[in-house]
């Protein structure tokens, strides 16, 4: 099993963190691992998150953390510097796919549609985060591309929650779903890390 495999099989949710202040990181992290969410992608949405990542790959026992909304090659050098085990993006861009190619940091670009997701297999990337999944047709855009497409897997994000990730997790080409709903803001601030496990453990039950 490749690394990226490993990552996206290691739990049927990946928490997507967007992290404010770095000093969150840790115990957020040991929050979703103590309730069975291992991998955990941290936004580069935030001045904090590479700091975020260096604390979590230093310090969190048993945390596969990586890095999201990468959007250019720095961003992936960045994320290999700060100890970041993959890297996955929203979408894909030529100059991305090139610098992935050339970096040995597995990551995992997005796509909405039958070209994109073609495009990248084409450059060897069989692994995809389907992005923005509700809003691209949700489970039933993935089920219509199985059929001609059925060697490309999917990590779905962008509008997933309890009320819908069965749904996805049931769909024979995905891997497993992504959201933010582990890490709602308000209990990040409030620091309420047992009510995140306990989000955190609920999710690994969605797949029966
Ligand atoms: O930042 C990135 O790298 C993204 O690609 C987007 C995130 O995966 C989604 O924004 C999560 O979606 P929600 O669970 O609906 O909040």
């Amino acid at each position: 099993m490749g690394l990226l495999e490993s990552v996206l099989h290691a739990a049927p949710v990946m928490p997507v963190v967007v992290i404010e202040d770095a000093k969150h990181a840790v115990a957020l992290a040991r929050a979703l691992v103590a309730g069975g969410l291992p991998a955990i992608e941290v936004t580069l949405r935030t001045r904090a998150a590479l700091d975020a990542v260096r604390a979590i790959a230093a310090e969190v026992e048993g945390a596969i953390v990586g890095v999201g909304t990468v959007r250019k090659p720095q961003d992936l050098a960045d994320a290999m510097q700060a100890g970041a085990r993959f890297a996955i993006s929203p979408g894909s861009t030529p100059s991305l796919i090139a610098a992935a190619k050339d970096s040995p940091l597995p990551w995992l670009p997005g796509a909405a549609t039958a070209t994109e997701a073609m495009t990248l297999a084409e450059h060897g990337f069989e692994y995809q985060k389907f992005f923005p999944a509700e809003a691209a047709g949700g489970a039933a855009a993935l089920r219509s591309l199985h059929g001609p497409l059925p060697d490309i897997r999917f990590c779905a994000t962008g509008g997933i929650g309890t009320h819908n990730a069965r749904d996805y997790l049931d769909t024979p080409n995905v891997a497993c779903v992504g959201g933010s709903w582990l890490t709602p803001s308000r209990l990040v601030a409030t620091e309420e890390w047992g009510a995140i496990e306990a989000l955190a453990r609920a999710a690994t039950l969605l797949r029966a």
